[in-house]
């Protein structure tokens, strides 16, 4: 098999694979394993980049000829350099046509230029496989999109590829790119620490001397990682003690900034973080912290950031919003501690070294967690071992890569409500609060209405059909009080509330009839309120969640394993309202 990759070419073999093929053509699992090997294949191409330029999103493009074999690769180095599908069709010029191309995420085609759409589609490509969507909302989907429109077959891994192979090649493509990930589901860059320490746990002697405890080829390793990751963030004290430069060290390419997190602003007027020539220091401290030293810093070129609360999470989310993707802790036990407790710390790196130097108080890794039980240890998941010079490297996740296949509540009840939703392709709109964007969906809204109950008099909240038509004098009283209540809080609460003290008060048939109450109340508010039909029926086509975590019926629950039907009502009656189903009217209802 040829492969060209620019204006080199090479031979690259996959005999294994090729074979499998070739003896049964047919078989499924040979094409999943041709698929997830050539998703791996993109997935560890578009690496190739990591450590020479900010670590931004991370394309790879394999093009394979329908006889298997790889007629062109291409990753994108940079920003602003050409797509990775764009030099892989280059690489593999006529080959092209009528090949497939497996892309370890679906490309941004960002500016609008769709370069990498139109390279596929221009050289003849049939089928493209895609390893994971584009993370980002606003590109989410659109390529894929595009291609299918253009008469491609594209093939989404986890959607229209599933098995255990094809979800290992997904996993790796999920890793090639979990800082922007992070980025797409959280508010705050990937994390890792590296920390090196000797057989006995210690990260330094008793004294606080650590140079050096792992060996020159882990600390080359070192040197990798941190050319990866946005910056490099360490303690005051480890500033105090060690005096570090925290550079890459890898002979150009990217370089990380470094951050220093001090509390006190008790820090030396000569460091090597102070030179930044090369690279700048931010240094990161409570506010008013030793004003006039600041200020002398300043006067070096170091920048100054102060935070009202001092801590790894707020510091965290701020250098999210100016952009950082992934961030690499270089820092001693004490912040350590810090940051795993405040939930920021993904990934950990550690090099042990086999030197035991003992000493009682001599540091460990992590400081106090508060942990009193070893229930309590915090398993790491993914564990990778590897030997690196005399040095083992331990590494695995903290938590886990955010899964993106989204997770809809009761996901097949939602597309037989409502069949213009597609399954991944929809986009999910959340409602929980009132002051939410889509805030006015919730029963809590201001939208008052009244509604018929059983015996043709008016009832104002939904909350109060629960006791309706009950023969008890308490029973109508409770209608009348919750008919009564200044809000829907406070209508909803009593009826919680009643419930709870008279279970026997509820009407027998409650349960059989609270949907169609709710039904019948929602179809009144969006009837009566047309800026709120309006808000309904510009969501067309996509999923509707009520975000509460505590209602399992009503909501959508904590991670989508609540029954939604509220969600599913609002949907039900967009479609309604959009003609694509009949719809009972209803006449009688009002506002308040
Ligand atoms: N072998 C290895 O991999 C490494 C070894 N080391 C060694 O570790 C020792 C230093 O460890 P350690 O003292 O734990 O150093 P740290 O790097 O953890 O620094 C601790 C300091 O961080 C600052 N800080 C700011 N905000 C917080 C916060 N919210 N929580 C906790 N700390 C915060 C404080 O600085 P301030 O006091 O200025 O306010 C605090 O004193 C040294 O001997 C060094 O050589 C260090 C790094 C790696
Ligand atoms: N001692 C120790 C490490 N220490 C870390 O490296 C920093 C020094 O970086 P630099 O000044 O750029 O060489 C130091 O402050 C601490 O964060 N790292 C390792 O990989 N192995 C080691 O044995």
């Amino acid at each position: 098999m040829v492969l060209f990759l620019g204006t080199k070419s090479y031979f690259y073999s996959s005999p294994v694979l090729c074979k499998s093929i070739a003896s049964n053509s047919s078989h499924n699992h040979a094409a999943h394993s041709l698929d997830a090997f050539y998703i791996k294949r993109a997935a560890d191409i578009a690496d190739s980049s990591a450590g020479y330029t900010s670590p931004h999103p991370n394309f790879g493009c394999v093009i394979a000829a329908p006889s298997g074999t790889v007629a062109g690769e291409g990753y994108l180095y940079a920003q602003g350099t050409k797509a990775a599908e764009v030099l892989a069709v280059e690489a593999a010029g006529g080959f092209s046509k009528g090949s497939t191309a497996y892309l370890n995420m679906e490309p941004g085609d960002c500016h609008g230029d769709h370069s990498a759409v139109s390279a596929l589609v221009q050289a003849g490509i049939k089928r493209v496989v895609v390893g994971i969507r584009h993370p980002l909302q606003h590109l989410h989907g659109n390529a894929i999109r595009s291609l299918r429109g253009q008469g491609l077959q594209v093939d989404v891994v986890g959607e229209d590829l599933k098995s255990k192979i094809m979800e290992e090649a997904r996993k790796s493509c999920l890793l090639v790119n979990a800082p922007l990930i992070h980025r797409a589901t959280s508010r705050v860059p990937f994390s890792v620490l590296k920390y090196a320490m000797t057989l006995d746990g210690k990260i330094a002697t008793t004294s606080g001397h650590a140079s050096w405890i792992s060996s020159k080829e882990s600390r080359n390793r070192v040197f990798e990682l941190r050319g990866r990751s946005d910056a490099i963030i360490v303690g005051g004290n480890t500033v105090r003690r060690d005096n570090p430069r925290l550079t890459a060290r890898h002979g150009g390419g990217h370089t990380p900034i470094r951050i220093v997190m001090t509390q006190t602003f008790n820090l030396p007027e000569e460091a090597n973080l102070w030179d930044i020539s090369d690279v700048s220091t931010i240094v990161v401290t409570q506010r008013g912290a030793r004003r006039s030293f600041q200020k002398l810093l300043a006067s070096k070129g170091v920048e100054v950031v102060e935070f009202d609360i001092l801590n790894p999470r707020e510091v965290m989310e701020y250098f999210h919003d100016r952009g950082y993707l992934s961030i690499l802790w270089e820092c001693g036990g004490t912040l350590t501690a810090s940051a795993i407790s405040s939930g920021v710390i993904h990934k950990v790196f550690a090099f042990v070294a086999p030197k035991i130097i003992g000493g009682k108080n001599a540091p460990s890794p992590v400081g106090e967690l508060g942990m009193v039980e070893m229930s309590q240890a915090l398993d790491l998941i993914d564990v990778c071992f590897e030997q690196v010079g005399p040095d083992m490297l331990i590494s695995g996740f903290l938590q886990p890569v955010p899964d993106l296949v989204p997770v809809i509540p009761s996901e097949d009840e939602t597309f037989a409500i409502d069949p213009s939703i597609t399954p991944y392709e929809s986009k999910i709109i959340f409602f929980y609060k009132t002051w939410d964007p889509y805030g006015a969906f919730s029963n809590f809204s201001p939208h008052p209405i009244q509604m018929p109950d059983g015996s043709g008099s008016y009832a104002t909240w939904s909350s109060a059909h629960k006791f309706v038509g009950v023969n008890e004098p308490v029973a109508k009283d409770c209608v009348e009080k919750i008919k009564s209540a200044k809000s829907p809080e406070e209508a909803a609460r009593m009826g919680r509330s009643i419930q709870k003290q008279h279970p026997d008060l509820v009407r027998s048939d409650w349960e059989g009839v609270k949907i169609d109450v709710m039904y019948r109340a929602l179809k009144c508010k969006f009837s009566i309120y047309p800026h709120l039909q309006s808000m309904l029926l510009a969501t067309a086509g996509s999923v509707l969640v009520e975000a509460s975590p505590h209602d399992l019926f009503w909501g959508g629950g904590r991670e989508g394993e609540g029954l939604n039907y509220l969600g599913r009502l609002l949907m039900l009656i967009r479609s309604e309202f959009l003609g694509e189903c009949s719809s009972p009217s209803e006449s009688t209802c009002t506002a308040l």
